[in-house]
């Protein structure tokens, strides 16, 4: 089979939170695109990429150690695996979460959140971003009871920022990608279809 008619299977960590959208937005990205559904450690086998969707990051950091999950997913970003993370996603990457420091996280970028640091639920928005390398048009950045990035070590590349703030709002460090929004509770597929160039360029899908 030639590298070009392969499909590419898409783990989506099936734990919690919002998976199905994440399911949904990764097929409009392409018919060669597979999302695999990961509620075991078996299901990250032959998987050529692995997105942790948006919840509730303490539940889903459990859950992981519970299922024995938690350091073959740590083995496998360190290895080079493209992990896309949205929201509690992007704070099981980070490297620390401030106030709690025992969170159970992945902790593989370098990065630290301030877990919902724009107030509960009720304070949650939508707004339009400006970003120099999703230039066509404005990111529309849904952001749920979300965290912010409140420090960005070396390595990490700042690919989007929230208003005159200059929060970072989408980091990527090499294969591994965070965002404190939610894309895939948008139309617009290109957050997605950028991981996806990550998983190619990560993979021997080139
Ligand atoms: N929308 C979300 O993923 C919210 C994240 C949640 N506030 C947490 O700490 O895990």
């Amino acid at each position: 089979m030639t590298a070009a008619s392969r499909v590419v299977r898409i783990g989506v960590l099936e734990l919690q939170g919002d998976f199905l959208e994440h399911r949904a937005m990764l097929k409009q990205c392409g018919n060669d695109i597979q999302p695999i559904s990961v509620k075991g450690k078996q299901d990250l086998d032959n998987i050529d990429g692995l997105v942790i969707p948006g919840g509730e990051s303490t539940t889903m950091g459990r859950l992981l150690a519970e299922f024995d999950m938690l350091e073959t997913i740590r083995e496998l970003g360190l290895q080079g695996l493209p992990i896309f993370g949205t929201c509690a996603g992007c704070i099981l990457l980070a490297k620390d979460i401030v106030g709690r420091p025992t969170q159970t996280k992945l902790g593989l970028m370098n990065i630290t959140v301030d877990r919902n640091a724009y107030g509960p639920q009720t304070e949650s928005f939508e707004t339009q971003v400006y970003s120099p390398r999703f230039k066509e048009k404005p990111l529309r950045a849904v952001l749920i009871r979300a965290p912010t990035i409140v420090q960005v070590g070396s390595g990490v590349q700042i690919l989007a920022c929230k208003g005159s703030e200059k929060e970072p709002i989408l980091v990527q460090q090499g294969n591994l990608l965070a965002s404190t929004f939610h894309p895939e509770l948008t139309e617009d597929t290109r957050i997605h279809l950028h991981f996806l160039d990550i998983v190619k360029a990560y993979t021997s899908l080139q």
